[in-house]
């Protein structure tokens, strides 16, 4: 059981998914988490209502009592809360950040000495404890500190120590990666309709082959080359559909969307910094 005391600064769709998690798993207590925002009183109460967790606005948290704070606002955001933060927590508080695109150097550099900071990159599916969540701790971090940190986020799925620079990588693969899959089903739900089948009954039967794909991958002790093989009978439907899909250039589409996001991911942290020149 986590011991710790952990803040939400914010408290939006990502907060929402993990706090769900989290409180389901029952390795920390609901009343040891606390979720705030800047002013949406109503977004707090039902988050309260639902979870049994406390609130408050963020200008009345009493910050001594936190030991973990989640940084889940928009990136934008992070240089108002870095300034903010910087007057409130001492040094043996930690800042987890679930910001796409935010580096530790970044944060560690607007904060006191040594502060210590986790980036990590969870995805959506954290509501289900589902979630692929990267962890990378900044330079400052004590182990004992990470540890925490890990075990509160394999509440909410599987946890992967990465090195920071694959970060951006990863967020193109995991912490987007829920939308390209719902992308795939969008399609399958239009195209099985368009043949005349009912989008109910298509969204279960994409989901299940889905679902049976992945646990493939996860318990068998086969590549997903050799577990594509065996579906593919020479001269049969699955040879007809794999060919369409590469004509359409399907392999090439799902690469340059995991480059796409995780080129993204560079470019805010650079906008970020360009915004503080910008700013000086
Ligand atoms: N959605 C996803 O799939 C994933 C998102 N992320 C990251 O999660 C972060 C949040 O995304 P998302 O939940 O979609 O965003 P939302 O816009 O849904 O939520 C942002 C929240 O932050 C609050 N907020 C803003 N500033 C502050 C502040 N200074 N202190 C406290 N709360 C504040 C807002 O409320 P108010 O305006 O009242 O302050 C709001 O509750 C992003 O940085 C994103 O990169 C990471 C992985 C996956
Ligand atoms: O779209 C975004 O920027 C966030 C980060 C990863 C998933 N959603």
């Amino acid at each position: 059981m986590i011991k710790q005391t952990i803040a939400f600064l914010g408290a939006g769709s990502m907060a929402e998914a993990m706090i769900s998690g989290m409180v389901e798993s029952g390795n920390i207590p609901a009343q040891q988490i606390i979720v705030t925002n800047r002013q949406n009183q109503d977004r707090l109460n039902e988050i309260q209502n639902k979870y049994g967790v406390r609130t408050v606005l963020k200008d009345d948290l009493n910050y001594s009592e936190v030991d973990q704070f989640i940084l889940a606002m928009k990136p934008k955001d992070i240089d108002a809360v870095l300034e903010d933060l910087k007057y409130k927590i001492t040094p043996n508080q930690v800042l987890v950040s679930v910001l796409a695109g935010i580096s530790t150097s970044y944060m560690e550099e607007r904060l006191n000495d040594k502060q210590q900071v986790i980036r990590v990159m969870p995805n959506t599916s954290s509501m289900l404890r589902e979630s692929a969540t990267a962890i990378c701790p900044g330079q400052y971090t004590q182990m004992d500190n990470v540890i925490v940190a890990k075990e509160l986020l394999q509440s909410i799925g599987k946890v992967f120590v990465i090195d920071e620079e694959n970060m951006d990588v990863f967020t193109g693969i995991a912490g987007s990666g829920p939308a390209y899959f719902y992308y795939l089903m969008e399609n399958i739900e239009e195209t099985g309709n368009a043949e005349g089948m009912d989008r109910e009954t298509l969204r279960e039967i994409g989901a299940q082959t889905l679902l049976g794909a992945a646990k493939m991958m996860l318990e068998r002790d086969e590549s997903p080359t050799e577990l594509r093989e065996n579906v593919t009978s020479p001269n049969g439907t699955t040879a007809a559909g794999l060919e369409a899909l590469h004509q359409s250039g399907g392999g090439e589409a799902i690469s340059d969307a995991i480059k796409g996001a995780a080129s993204r991911s560079k470019e805010m942290s650079k906008e970020l910094e360009g915004l503080l020149v910008g700013s000086k």
